[in-house]
């Protein structure tokens, strides 16, 4: 099923995150703002007043200009870095540190060279002190889940990005974390590997049930599997608008062709294009 001809007008609004209702939400990000700054140079404010909801459940991209500050405010949902001014919750309580209901997959992959995918996958559940054989059912789930089912005994050196990048998304997935962060997975992949793992990504965050919020430059990668795609405005980074996407899930192959997709994807590049030619 494709989005109907009700859908063709871009539903393009802002502050649709307010309207949630309070039970629903599960990161509440409010004023949240990031100054980088050291005794020797300019402060650089990367963040500036960012307010948004998310709810339990929901697939957020980010998307942003260069230098926008994506990174930054996927590294504070993290608990990897601090907020300069403003309150970030989880579930009602502050975010301080990194813990294990929010994991994260890079762009380059952050595999464990010196252990095989199945190794790497069990990485974390061995941290937690859990025992073989459950963690390496967990693992094998998981790593069929991706689909590099024989592949469990490679190294990271023996495999493509593509494939690196699903271990990563595995290994990443065996905390059965709440919140799975994506910092441009995908930026590293070749333009058709990219789009299988878009497809792939859509499908193994709609079977997990996670929340998702994902870092990009790539307009179509946002909307195509984005619930609702928020858009950053340039440096400072606020959030400038959010976009509803309608498309149904299971998201398949046909829907970027989609008359809503296809205008809405152009409407954002119109949107955004004198920001990103700023930015170059
Ligand atoms: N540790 C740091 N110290 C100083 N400035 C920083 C630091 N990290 C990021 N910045 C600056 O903060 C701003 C936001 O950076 P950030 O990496 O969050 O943006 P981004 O939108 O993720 O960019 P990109 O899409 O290019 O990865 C940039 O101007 C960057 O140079």
């Amino acid at each position: 099923m494709t989005a109907n001809a009700a859908l063709i007008s871009p539903a393009i609004s802002s502050g649709l995150s307010s309207q949630f209702s309070p039970e629903d939400v599960q990161i509440d990000i409010r004023n949240v703002g990031k100054v980088y700054g050291s005794k020797t140079e300019e402060p650089v404010v990367a963040l500036d007043g960012v307010t948004l909801r998310i709810r339990r459940g929901e697939f957020i991209s980010l998307l942003g200009p260069s230098g926008c500050g994506k990174s930054t405010l996927l590294g504070i949902i993290a608990g990897f870095q601090s907020a300069t001014s403003g309150q970030l919750l989880q579930d009602g309580r502050p975010i301080t540190r990194p813990g294990p209901s929010r994991t994260v997959v890079f762009q380059d992959y952050a595999l464990f060279g010196w252990m095989t995918v199945q190794q790497n996958v069990e990485f974390g559940l061995k941290a937690k002190g859990m025992g073989r054989a459950e963690r390496a059912e967990i693992a094998r789930a998981l790593i069929a889940m991706v689909r590099l089912n024989g592949f469990e005994d490679k190294f990271p050196h023996q495999m493509s990005g593509g494939m690196k990048q699903r271990a990563a998304i595995a290994r990443a997935l065996a905390p059965d974390p709440d919140i799975l962060l994506m910092d441009e997975p995908f930026g590293a992949l070749d333009a058709q590997t990219r789009v299988l793992l878009q497809e792939e990504i859509a499908r193994i965050s709609s079977e997990a049930g996670k929340t998702v919020i994902f870092v990009t430059h790539g307009i179509d990668e946002a909307v195509f599997l984005a619930d609702r795609v928020v858009v950053m405005s340039p440096r400072p980074g606020r959030v400038r608008e959010e976009v509803l996407v309608p498309l149904p899930r299971p998201r398949t192959a046909e829907m970027r062709s989609d008359p809503w997709f296809v205008s809405t994807v152009n409407d954002l590049w119109e949107t955004l294009k004198p920001e990103w030619q700023k930015g170059e």
